[in-house]
C-alpha cells in the first residue's frame, strides 16, 4: 500500500502529484522496497531515515565525514560521563544502573526532541518502567551534558538519535524549495516523535504525509503514537485483512498481542482472521543450546532449497553464533541490508533488522525461559519492561511468517509464549 500510494502521488495525472520520498525505518526495508517495486516507481525515492537525515544535512554544509557517533562509543562515552557525575555525588544505588540503562535515557531525551532540563524534568514518561523521579533526571540531565561535552570534543556533532533535532531546526530555516512535495512513511511506529516532526518540516504547506503504522509491531520501547508528534491526521484508514499468514499462525500472532504484557495500546488495529489454513506453528524442545544451534541450521539449510527462510533470533551474539553454522551464502540481514533475492533464499537477522519483511518460512530459536525476554534487558528496564518489549519482538517475528513457523527452545519455554497448547505442534527431541 505504500508503494501504491507512492506511486500514486508522483503520478502527473495527479493534479496534486509531485517528487515523493518514500521512507522506511532501516536498510533491509529499503532493500526489499526496492526491489519489490522494481519499475513500478518514477520521482519516487526510497530511503531509510538516517540516510534521508545525512544528505539533507550535507545540503546544509553540517555534515563531514565521520560526524555521527558510533552506537558503541557513544555508549563508553556515556558510562565515562556517569563516572564523571557519579564522583560529585554521595554514593548511591542509581549510578550502578547499567550504561545501557543511561544510554537509553539519553536516547528518550533526544527522541523526543528535548533540549532543556526543565521540559525533561516535567516530562511524561510513557512506558511500563517506573517513572524517573526529578532528584533522578537531574543527574540523567548532568550524564547527558558530559556525554555531549566529550562527544563534541572528540569531533563528532551527533549521534543516530538526536540527529533528527538538527535536522528538524534545519528545516525550520531553510527558505529553499523543498525535494519532496510528499513523504510516505513506512513502519512509522518506529520513528521517534523527533523524526516525524522532521518530516512534517521537510515538506512544503501544500505537501502531505502519509503514515504507515502498526501500533502491535513497535519495537523501539518509545510506546508513543505519531500523536506524541503532534500529527494530526484528517483521514485514517484501518487495514485490517491479514493477506500474509495462514490462519494457524495468525492465531498465534493474536495470542501474542493478547498477553498481558500488551496492556493499553492504543490506536491497536487487530486484524480479522485469514482464509488460508496451513500447519500450526512447531514448537520443538531439544537438549541442549548445542544441539538446538545444529537443528535450526540444518533445518534451515534444507527448507531454503524450495522456500525463503529466515532464522530470527534476539540478541546480535545469538546471530553471530548462528552465522558459523549457517551456509555462507546466508544473507545477514542486518549487514546485507539492501540485498534482496526473489524465491528460495536463507536470511539471518536480529527480530529488529525483518521488520516490514516476509518469508515463507521462520524459525525462531533460543526461545527458552532463560533467554527470552533477553535476561540484559531484565537487569536494565526491570522484567515488566523488558516483558512488554520482547513480546512486541515475538509478534514481529512470528507475524513474519507466511506459511511455515518453527520455534525452539530448551528447558522451559519462554513465558512470553501464549501458554494455549492447541496454538502449537509439540515435539521434543
Ligand atoms: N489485497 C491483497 N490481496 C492479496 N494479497 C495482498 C493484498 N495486500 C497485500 N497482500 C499481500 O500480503 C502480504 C503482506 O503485505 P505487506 O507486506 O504490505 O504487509 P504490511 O501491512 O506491511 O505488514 P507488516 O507491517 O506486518 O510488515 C504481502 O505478501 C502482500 O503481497
Amino acid at each position: 500500500m505504500a508503494i501504491l500510494r507512492a506511486a500514486q502521488l508522483a503520478d502527473p495525472e495527479l493534479p496534486e502529484h509531485g517528487p515523493v520520498l518514500l521512507l522506511t525505518f532501516n536498510k533491509a526495508l529499503g532493500g526489499y522496497i526496492r526491489k519489490i517495486s522494481e519499475g513500478r516507481l518514477r520521482n519516487v525515492k526510497v530511503e531509510h531515515y538516517h540516510l534521508f537525515a545525512r544528505g539533507y544535512l550535507n545540503s546544509r554544509g553540517l555534515m563531514s565525514y565521520n560526524a555521527i557517533v558510533s552506537p558503541t562509543v557513544r555508549r563508553s562515552l556515556i558510562a565515562q560521563a556517569v563516572t564523571e557525575v557519579k564522583a560529585r555525588y554521595k554514593p548511591h544505588p542509581f549510578f550502578e544502573r547499567t550504561s545501557n540503562f543511561f544510554d537509553t535515557e539519553v536516547g528518550w531525551i533526544a527522541k523526543n526532541g528535548i533540549t532543556d532540563a526543565d521540559t525533561y524534568f516535567k516530562a511524561e514518561r510513557i512506558g511500563r518502567g517506573e517513572a524517573l523521579g526529578e532528584s533522578f533526571r537531574k543527574i540523567v540531565w548532568q550524564v547527558r551534558d558530559h556525554y555531549i561535552e566529550k562527544r563534541s570534543a572528540r569531533g563528532f556533532h551527533y549521534d543516530w538519535d538526536d540527529i533528527s533535532i538538527t535536522v528538524t531546526e534545519e528545516l525550520r530555516k531553510d527558505n529553499r524549495p523543498r525535494l519532496y512535495k510528499h513523504i510516505v512513511i513506512d513502519e512509522g511506529q518506529d520513528l521517534s516523535p523527533q523524526m516525524l516532526r522532521s518530516l512534517a518540516s521537510a515538506i512544503p504547506d501544500d505537501g502531505t504525509i502519509t503514515f504507515f503504522g502498526d501500533v502491535a509491531q513497535q519495537i523501539y520501547g518509545q510506546r508513543v503514537s505519531w500523536r506524541a508528534a503532534g500529527l494530526r491526521p484528517p483521514k485514517i484508514w484501518e487495514f485490517n485483512e491479514n493477506y500474509r499468514n495462514t490462519r494457524e499462525i495468525a492465531a498465534l500472532g493474536l495470542a501474542v498481542a493478547k498477553m498481558d504484557y500488551y496492556r493499553d495500546v492504543a490506536d491497536m488495529v487487530a486484524p480479522t482472521a485469514p482464509k488460508a489454513a496451513g500447519a500450526k506453528p512447531t514448537l520443538v524442545k531439544v537438549k541442549t543450546e548445542t544441539d538446538e544451534t545444529k537443528l535450526v541450521a540444518e533445518l534451515a539449510k534444507t527448507m531454503a532449497k524450495q522456500r525463503s527462510v529466515a532464522v530470527l533470533v534476539r540478541t546480535v551474539n545469538q546471530q553471530n553464533g548462528l552465522r558459523q553454522a549457517l551456509p555462507r551464502t546466508t544473507i545477514n540481514l542486518r549487514e546485507d541490508g539492501n540485498s534482496w533475492i526473489d524465491g528460495p533464499a536463507l536470511y539471518l537477522g536480529t527480530y529488529h533488522s525483518a521488520k516490514g519483511l516476509e518469508f515463507d518460512a521462520v524459525l525462531l530459536p533460543y526461545l527458552s525461559d532463560s533467554l527470552f525476554p533477553d535476561p540484559a534487558q531484565v537487569a536494565d528496564f526491570g522484567k515488566d519492561e523488558a516483558d512488554a518489549n520482547d513480546g512486541r519482538l515475538l509478534y514481529v517475528g512470528v507475524t513474519r511468517a507466511k506459511t511455515d513457523l518453527i520455534i525452539t527452545f530448551q528447558g522451559e519455554r519462554s513465558s512470553l509464549l501464549p501458554p494455549n497448547n492447541s496454538l502449537y505442534t509439540e515435539i521434543t527431541r
